[in-house]
């Protein structure tokens, strides 16, 4: 064996001085076509081809976006079949991503075919002191495959590798909610006009309380929408959509905007508008939601973290439109057709796929226009608590599917309006005594409760009604009697003036009386 070994050892030094030879020796005009001779004969014996991917290209100071989406594409396969790994803490990613560590090769297959990865890296010998160590280690990947697959992998597998890795990017990073800072901050060293904290709201569409069949159909619109981006391209719209939601204060507007972004993995932007100062400060925000992919590619040069695929970002512009109504028409402030300009046009030629959604407690206040179908394409009601929502609190908040009071609960619930925030308010037992049974009865309280109180109030409104309409039949009788004593006193009068048929044929009174005369234009002067 150690003999075996040194010959090896001997042959390869052979070779080594060889090669020195060759370029000491061979004029430089020969060398070209031996190396291309030597490349072709080689080829005969070895029908593969290599592709590499480095890590750093161009400048070398950004991280190549090819290289960090075969990474996340690889971070499986790795994780299986590399003896070797090497762990790396991304930035804004929830997941430790594995990667193969130096000179590790893993095996991939695709549509049948047989591929190799591999992880390699070069030192360049030079004998130099960097400060970015970085620029001298180059990594890059590299793919090695038959001759004969070409085509398929130089088209096809190649886009399902780069496609593949930035989805599973975007599946794993931390989503963000954002919100608008004051124009104040915009400026300056620290500017920015989003400050963001991760978002990790819990709720999710199996803890939303709603119809079922309603819900479901929220979701299929939701998952259609992702899944339409060739569609979109197709009839030529912007990959956009619009939602209202609407209804009462605690029915879950909020907690459905929520549920949407954890269903589609979107980041949230909650706009502010008592924040914006005006039309021109909207625009620019609304634009710099699309732009935040700039501003992430400096931080990436910084620390060579990975790309992200920022145009499936969404921004959620949630805002309370019955507070722009009462602004709309100051004119310091936001313009609703500066809004509606920014969702029809700017909106759509900035990024893609995104969700905007309205929330108000009164749609009836809306200006149509705001609300008709292209600007906002779904409109949906959250209402009060329905027996089939207070099922999913129940579930929820007690983890039982049915119960002997659930009987109760439903009778009541059709007769009495109660928001799902308030009954799961009851439902969620308050210390640890509390069993599903007091937490029913609570809520069978607090409900005939509300009863009562929805019938005071009924009844009120009723007394008040009954009151205002004594009042004006009273009004009305008064006045009847005051004409009908004008008359009497008109009629016991001495024919004074010619001029009293005209008038009461106008059927007009007397100056001062009332300011209907007014419409018929005439007065009688000086009476
Ligand atoms: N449909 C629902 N399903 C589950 N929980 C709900 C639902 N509606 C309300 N809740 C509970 O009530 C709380 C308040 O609801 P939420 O903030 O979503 O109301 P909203 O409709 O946004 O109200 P507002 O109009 O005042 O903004 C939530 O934290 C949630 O726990
Ligand atoms: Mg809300």
């Amino acid at each position: 064996m150690a003999e075996m070994m040194t010959q090896v050892g001997s042959a390869i030094a052979g070779l080594m001085v060889a090669y020195a030879m060759f370029q000491n020796y061979f004029p430089y005009e020969l060398r070209g076509p031996i190396k291309r001779y030597t490349q072709k004969f080689i080829s005969l014996l070895y029908p593969y081809i290599q592709i590499t991917f480095p890590e750093y290209q161009g400048d070398g100071f950004e991280r190549s976006k090819a290289f960090a989406a075969i990474e996340r594409y690889l971070n499986a396969t790795s994780t299986k079949q590399a003896k070797r790994l090497q762990a790396n803490v991304i930035r804004d990613s929830e997941a430790i991503v594995l990667s193969m560590a130096d000179h590790e090769e893993v095996t991939d297959e695709y549509e049948g075919v047989k591929l190799w990865w591999a992880s390699t890296q070069t030192t360049p010998n030079r004998q130099s002191i960097s400060f970015y160590p970085r620029e001298d280690e180059k990594r890059y990947f590299k793919l090695t495959f038959h001759k004969r697959y070409r085509d398929m992998i130089t088209n096809n597998y190649l886009k399902h590798v780069l496609d593949e890795g930035k989805a599973i990017t975007v599946r794993e990073r931390r989503r963000k909610l954002y919100t608008n800072n004051k124009s104040e901050g915009w400026h300056g060293y620290r500017r920015s006009m989003w400050s963001h904290v991760i978002f990790e709201h819990p709720a999710s569409f199996d803890t939303l309380a709603m119809d079922p069949g309603k819900k479901q159909e929220i979701i299929d619109d939701l998952i259609n929408f992702t899944r339409s981006k060739d569609y979109y391209a197709k009839i030529g719209k912007a990959w956009k959509r619009g939602y209202l939601l609407y209804g009462p204060p605690g029915t879950g507007k909020s907690t459905m905007i929520a549920a949407m972004a954890n269903l589609l993995k979107y980041d949230v932007y909650d706009l502010e508008l008592t924040a914006v100062k005006d039309n021109t400060e909207l625009r620019k925000l609304l634009i710099d939601t699309a732009s935040k992919s700039i501003e992430k590619k400096k931080a990436d040069k910084k620390d060579g973290e990975n790309g992200k695929k920022k145009d499936e970002e969404k921004d959620e512009v949630k805002e309370k439109l019955n507070k722009l109504e009462e602004e709309k028409n100051k004119t310091s402030q936001v313009t609703l057709s500066g809004l509606l300009n920014f969702i029809d046009g700017l909106w759509s030629a900035c990024g893609s796929e995104r969700i905007i959604v309205f929330t108000t407690n009164y749609i009836e206040k809306l200006d149509p226009a705001l609300i008709r179908r292209g600007r906002m394409d779904k409109h949906i009601e959250l209402s009060y608590c329905g027996f089939e929502a207070f099922k999913v609190l129940a579930k929820n908040y007690l983890d039982i599917d049915s119960h002997e009071l659930f009987a109760t609960v439903r009778r009541q619930l059709e007769e009495t309006k109660m928001t799902p925030a308030d009954v799961a308010e009851n439902l969620m037992p308050k210390s640890g005594s509390d069993d599903e049974e007091i937490c029913l009865r609570r809520l069978i309280k607090a409900l005939e409760e509300a009863k009562e109180e929805e019938k005071r109030k009924a009844e009120e409104e009723e007394k008040r009604k009954a009151e205002e309409e004594e009042k004006q039949k009273a009004e009305k009788l008064a006045k009847e009697e005051e004409e009908r004593k004008k008359k009497e006193t008109e009629n016991g009068a001495d024919h004074q003036s010619d001029s009293k048929h005209e008038k009461l044929e106008n059927g007009v009174k007397e100056n001062g009386e009332a300011d209907e005369n007014l419409e018929n234009g005439v007065k009688e002067n000086g009476k």
